[in-house]
């Protein structure tokens, strides 16, 4: 028996703003990979998705991800896992500009076109606020320019975390690892 899951990324209308960290990077500014390994922006990882992402103006993040062949699902398309993972990543990278470390909790994706090998997704993330420990979030994807036709569309709950979730559940960390991140989650 496999259970569905059990809650959802909307969220309720009184949620606690959305405020921009005083030391997030300016608007414009090229979001550094969190972790050279990951498999979303890590530039060390062999077969990776290299995307760029970049901070916005309030607490919105926009980034690029270019399909190749290496992502396809059906011959010529993009898979939606892949495509999953693309939207996760740009949502984290609200984590920047809050300047708090959080885990995707839930990530609700709707696949609306298909996406074909050699575009190049705009993708844009939005915090839309918190509760508690959760941050709400939106994001969406366009075909080949930010003012292209919507192919996905994603809503998310991201949890704060401490950075002893990492060093508890992860790999071991250097101390130089810890710091850095804690300086620049
Ligand atoms: C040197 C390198 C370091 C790297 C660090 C990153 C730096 C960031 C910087 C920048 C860019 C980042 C880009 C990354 C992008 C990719 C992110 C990912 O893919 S993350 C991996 C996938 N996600 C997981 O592996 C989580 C697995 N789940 C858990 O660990 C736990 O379930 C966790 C932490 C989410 C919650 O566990 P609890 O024990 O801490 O707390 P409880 O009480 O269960 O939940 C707290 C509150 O959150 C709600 N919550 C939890 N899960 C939820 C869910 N799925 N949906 C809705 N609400 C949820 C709960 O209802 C609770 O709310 P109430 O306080 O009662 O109001």
């Amino acid at each position: 028996m496999i259970e569905p899951p059990v809650r959802s990324a909307a969220h309720r209308a009184d949620l606690d703003p959305p405020e921009r960290h005083p030391e997030a990077p300016a608007p414009g500014t090229v979001l550094p990979s969190h972790y050279a390994d990951c498999v979303g922006c890590g530039p060390n990882h062999p077969t990776g998705l290299r995307m760029v992402t970049t901070a916005g103006p309030d607490v919105t993040v926009t980034g690029t991800f270019t399909v190749t062949a290496a992502h396809q699902g059906a011959p010529g398309l993009a898979h939606g896992g892949v495509l999953a993972t693309a939207l996760d990543e740009v949502l984290g990278g609200l984590s920047w500009l809050l300047r708090k470390p959080m885990v995707t909790g839930r990530l609700e994706t709707d696949y609306i076109r298909p996406v074909p090998v050699g575009t190049t997704l705009a993708l844009a993330a939005r915090c839309v606020g918190f509760s508690g420990r959760r941050m709400y979030a939106k994001g969406q994807g366009r075909l080949d320019t930010p003012d292209g036709p919507i192919a996905i569309r994603a809503a998310a709950v991201f949890v704060v975390v401490g950075v002893e979730h990492f060093t508890e559940h992860g790999a071991d960390m250097t101390a130089e690892q810890v710091h850095d991140y804690e300086v620049n989650p």
